[in-house]
């Protein structure tokens, strides 16, 4: 019921579009912060985090170990691109409103990927506003770019295959 409200109505909108525009701002900042430094590299990061997969309480997860040393860190040029730029869209696309579901979803894998990798920061905050945005699927977006796209869109993509499937029915 209580996501239905979520997802229905039209006051909750304004107040999802204020916590859109919120997250989309804080994410623009992680990530322009680090296009504009010029010199963002998550090295020493990433060799930080791996450091913390032993110990008798370790903060990081040996599965994410793993990743962090075969993935992560022998690619690293890829994530010091991947992550400020993913940052710097991902806060675009909820700031405009614009892909919002697909903006938060991929916000949230930064999230958890920082939190894997032992840092709590803001992370679990955003993770619990995100939260709201994702369950409430396109009324977030509805005071902003997807509400003026999204009825467009879905006609001209799906609306053949609800045709198609009235047809089989
Ligand atoms: C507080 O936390 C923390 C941060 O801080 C937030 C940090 O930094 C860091 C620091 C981080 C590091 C040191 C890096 C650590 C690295 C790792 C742990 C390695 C592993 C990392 C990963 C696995 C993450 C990899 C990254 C991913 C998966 C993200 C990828 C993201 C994308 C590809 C972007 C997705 C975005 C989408 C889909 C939205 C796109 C939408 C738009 C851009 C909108 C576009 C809209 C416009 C331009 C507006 C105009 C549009 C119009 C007009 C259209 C209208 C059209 C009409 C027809 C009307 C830490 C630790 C942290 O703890």
């Amino acid at each position: 019921m209580f996501i239905d409200f979520l997802r229905e109505n039209k006051k909750i909108s304004i107040l999802l579009a204020v916590l859109r525009v919120y997250l989309g701002y804080t994410w623009i900042m992680a990530g322009w912060g680090k296009i504009a430094s010029g010199h963002f590299d998550a090295s020493g990061f990433l060799q930080g985090a791996l450091a913390k997969v032993t110990g008798e309480h370790p903060a990081v997860q040996g599965w994410w170990g793993v990743f962090l040393e075969n993935v992560a860190i022998p690619n690293v040029e890829i994530f010091n691109t991947l992550v400020p730029w993913g940052e710097l869209l991902v806060g675009i696309g909820l700031l405009v409103g614009c892909f919002t579901k697909t903006a938060v979803l991929f916000g949230l894998i930064m999230n958890y990927s920082y939190l894997f990798s032992g840092t709590t920061s803001t992370n679990p905050q955003l993770v619990l506003l995100s939260m709201f945005i994702l369950v409430s699927a396109v009324n977030a977006g509805k005071y902003g770019i997807d509400g003026m796209i999204m009825p467009t869109l879905n006609e001209k993509l799906f609306a053949n295959k609800t045709r198609e499937k009235r047809a089989a029915a």
